[in-house]
């Protein structure tokens, strides 16, 4: 089982061998070609002009850090300046996924497998990536010249392109899968992508949660995906929609302060004292959240990327792995802080520079001192070509290459910090004067190298350089780092990539010295926010609670299985995103007139149901509004609260209208993201493993920031009760996991009918052919109902996991649909119901149909400006 995606349920994705497509056949192609390289366009212009592939400084750097062999230099260099191959997943897994896999293999790969020829020039042939498993991730290469003459080329992209927007496959780059593989994930793990945007492992990650899902189930495990910025919050929301999955919580922190929702206070301190065992909810609440399963895949120099972002070259300079050495061992040891002991960590990047990984690695292994065990993971994927991590390198800074943390001049010690060295010599063996170079480590923290005068100038000097003297013999690192992964793009032609795999042997306990400093960095922290406080009034670091913990009983933190760092940090409220007190009775969403950009303006899909500027209330919506402030639950500024839907009235008449079973709890289930109940627009559904980390973030504070719960799976149809008896339509995303819990306002068609529909957008009731249909459909209530073309098994029964479905408003003497026309076309086409004289699915703007000006059903939400 599998497949999830929109248009139908479980994407509608029908895939039996009888309904193929033959993509080989004349299909007009709509897909828009690129103007080819160097060619002039229509007003003679010159199109594409070529990137600068080459840089000296970058050359030296990775020539000196033995990163590539010396034998293998030139291939390495040549295989950078190649453009980089597609590649794609097919998603979910299971007999569905082998399905579409075979359908690509039969109507595609096949006839490309070898000896095609295109002007004298051999096409590569479409190829699995041998160690993604199951051959469910393909490889293409071809010129745009090679796509222009070849008609099947052309149909093949566009295909990629249609089911990529449908979920069914995810364009992405080989090495970017890597990582959610080595996770390992279970379908009961919770996990944390801690730099998500823009989600394309999250969305790997989710269709590992999902890979057993049975009809109407959800499964135990969670995905939460962070990310710093919040319009790339926007990308990771748009991505991981087209799962239709209510297990997933997007964020928007500081990756380094996520939250650990602990709590705190004096009943927290008496629990650990007492040493009660706790279990479930308890635990939950002692422990904060906790992962299995953490993604770190860290903001980088990202030169790893540099065939598909070639202005690289032209950038690329030492400074900038330097710069960011530090923000990534944060990120990374926030992880270590919020992984469970026995829980697996991924620290990824896309950059090839030993200080942003080995040397990452070697400092996570120092910090976490025994806690954390490094993998050797190379045969957990068969097929793989992967380099061992490097055990010594330098660091390179102002035209000098440094062997060690002794080399660097005192005035850059701020920005060149003992662990970016192998012996990464620093916090817990320093000397005094190493001692103050910690302090300063912070100051290197997110440091904006580029771009700054002084490394600009460094950047030249690099260039015209001739030969660098290095003072010492470079350091070796006495930590297992050859368990480390480098992949080099010549190997299996790819992007660059680094992947270090680590398990959580035991408790993170921090070390004395870096608990220091992260007092300091608070300190400093709380002084910036406010520069007009006394710089010298001692400032309190750790609230009473974790005092008292610490204080009382240094290893009561150990004893109960509970790290340090979560002990020590309160993230969310050192986050630099200033923190809006709940107070009782008042709205913690931005009034009128606050300046919600700390929200980052987010729009109407992060933010929830933002609803119209109220008319004037009158005393009962009044009372009304101010009853339902008990649901107050959010308090970050600009974001809209979660809030969990206790209308009793619109939880019935959706219980009612839909007949919904008891296998498909409402009730704990359902978020909205406005207060006031009677102009809610849209309702979001949460699975329960989401549910329950909602919850506990509200137990603990509300310090989690949460653009997006679950997925939307009600919007707010037309208020007028004479039309419609429910004032929710079920929103497409939600259709699939609402489907199979549905008796009422259902309705069963044939393929023949199901065209026509598609086709037609609104059809009257005496215009099927079907007379069963016809009369199944005017039974229903008139407003939100679906349609199923049922695809049935070898035993006659209805497979919802093959069935297509969709959502249609049922008026007076018509049905019509509530999907654009452009989801009706993709259907057609997927449903390979498509006539032949009229192939080509026009790309119409995104609106409802339109039906009788009398039986239109309000427009979506969606659609209002
Ligand atoms: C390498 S990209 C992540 C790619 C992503 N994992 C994927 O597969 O699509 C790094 C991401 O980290 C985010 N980021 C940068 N600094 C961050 C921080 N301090 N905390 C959280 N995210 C951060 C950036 O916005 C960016 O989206």
């Amino acid at each position: 089982m599998g497949g999830r995606g929109r248009g139908g349920y479980r994407g509608g994705n029908k895939r039996g061998r009888t309904q193929r497509r033959d993509f080989k056949d004349g299909r007009p192609n709509v897909w828009k070609k690129a103007r080819p390289e160097g060619e002039p366009g229509p007003d003679g212009e010159r199109g594409w002009q070529p990137f600068v592939t080459e840089s000296q400084a970058y050359d030296k750097y990775y020539k000196k850090q033995g990163v590539v062999p010396p034998e293998e230099w030139d291939l390495f260099i040549e295989t950078l300046r190649k453009p980089l191959p597609t590649c794609f997943r097919i998603n979910g897994s299971g007999q569905f996924a082998q399905d579409i896999r075979d359908q690509m293999q039969h109507d595609f790969f096949d006839y490309l497998k070898e000896g095609v020829e295109v002007d004298g020039e051999m096409l590569e042939p479409i190829k699995p990536l041998e160690w993604y498993p199951g051959q469910l991730a393909w490889t293409l290469s071809f010129s745009r010249m090679q796509l222009r003459k070849m008609p099947i080329l052309e149909r093949i992209h566009e295909f990629l392109k249609q089911e990529n927007e449908i979920g069914s496959i995810t364009r992405q780059e080989a090495v970017s899968m890597l990582p959610p593989l080595f996770l390992k994930v279970e379908t009961h793990h919770r996990v944390l992508d801690m730099c998500a945007a823009p989600g394309s492992k999250t969305f790997q990650l989710l269709e590992m949660i999902h890979k057993d899902d049975k009809p109407g189930c959800s499964p135990e495990g969670l995905v939460i995906a962070n990310d710093l910025d919040v319009q790339r919050c926007h990308l990771l929301i748009h991505q991981t929609k087209r799962m239709c999955s209510p297990n997933i919580l997007v964020t928007n922190h500081e990756a380094q302060h996520f939250p650990g929702l602990r709590k705190k206070g004096k009943e927290y301190a008496a629990s650990l004292k007492s040493g009660d065992g706790v279990t479930g909810d308890a635990a939950d609440e002692e422990m904060g959240l906790l992962f299995d399963r953490i993604l770190c895949d860290v903001p980088c120099s990202g030169d790893g990327t540099i065939r598909k972002a070639p202005d690289i070259w032209k950038k690329w300079h030492c400074g900038l792995g330097n710069g960011i050495h530090t923000l990534q061992i944060q990120i990374a040891m926030r992880g270590v802080a919020l992984l469970k002991v026995g829980g697996r960590l991924v620290y990824s990047t896309c950059s090839l520079n030993p200080v942003e990984d080995e040397a990452v690695v070697g400092e996570m292994l120092r910090q976490a001192g025994g806690s954390l065990e490094l993998l050797d993971v190379s045969d957990e994927l068969p097929g793989l070509k992967c380099r061992p991590g490097l055990k010594s390198w330098m660091v390179r800074d102002k035209r000098r290459w440094l062997c060690s943390a002794s080399d660097v001049d005192r005035h850059r010690a701020g920005v060149i910090v003992p662990s970016m060295f192998p012996s990464g010599k620093g916090w817990d063996q320093s000397s005094p004067e190493e001692s103050e170079n910690l302090v300063v480590i912070s100051e290197a923290a997110g440091e904006v190298v580029e771009g700054e005068p002084g490394e600009a100038k460094d950047k030249e000097e690099e260039v015209e350089d001739v030969e660098d003297e290095v003072a010492a013999e470079p350091e070796v690192a006495s930590l297992p780092l050859e368990r480390c992964m480098r992949i080099l793009p010549h190997d299996q032609n790819s992007g660059g990539f680094f992947i270090a795999v680590f398990q959580k042997v035991a408790p993170f306990k921090m070390h004395p010295k870096l608990k220091e400093q992260k007092k300091i960095e608070k300190r400093q922290r709380g002084q910036s926010k406010d520069s007009s406080e006394k710089v010298d009034e001692p400032v309190e670091v750790v609230d009473s609670a974790t005092v008292t913990v610490s204080s009382s009983s240094p290893d009561a933190g150990n004893d109960a299985g509970i790290d340090a760092e979560m002990v020590d940090q309160d993230p969310s409220v050192s986050e630099s995103s200033p923190v809006v007190p709940v107070e009782e009775g008042t709205s913690p969403v931005a009034k009128e007139g606050e300046n919600i950009e700390q929200g980052g303006g987010i729009k109407d899909e992060i933010m929830g149901s933002t609803v119209d500027e109220p008319e004037a209330l009158n005393g009962s919506e009044d009372k009304r509004r101010e009853e339902k402030r008990v649901q107050q639950q959010g308090r970050w500024k600009g974001v809209d609260p979660v809030l969990f839907l206790e209308d009793e009235q619109v939880i019935e008449s959706l219980i009612s209208y839909y007949g919904i079973k008891d296998s498909f709890p409402l009730r704990g289930h359902l978020i909205t993201r406005s207060e006031d109940v009677s102009r809610l627009k849209r309702i979001y559904y949460v699975s329960v493993s989401a549910s329950d980390a909602i919850k506990l973030n509200n137990r603990a504070g509300g310090h989690l920031k949460i653009t997006s719960a679950g997925l939307k799976i009600f919007e707010r149809q037309a208020p007028r009760e004479t039309v419609a008896h429910c004032a929710f339509r079920i929103a497409s995303e939600g259709l699939p996991v609402m489907l199979p819990h549905m008796t009422k306002q259902i309705v069963h068609t044939t393929r023949a009918d199901f065209k026509l529909l598609l086709n037609e957008k609104a059809v009257p009731f005496h215009a099927f052919n079907e007379p069963d249909f016809m009369n199944a459909l005017q039974s229903l209530l008139p407003g939100c109902c679906v349609v199923v073309l049922p695809e049935r098994n070898e035993k006659g029964e209805v497979d919802l996991t093959r069935s297509t479905a969709v959502g249609c408003w049922r008026g007076r003497s018509n049905v019509s649909l509530l999907i654009t026309k452009a989801e009706a076309g993709q259907m057609l086409q997927r449903l390979n119901l498509v006539d032949e004289e009229s192939k080509t699915v026009e790309k119409a703007p995104d609106v409802i149909p339109v039906v009788d000006e009398e039986e239109k059903p309000e427009e979506s939400v969606e659609q209002k400006p």
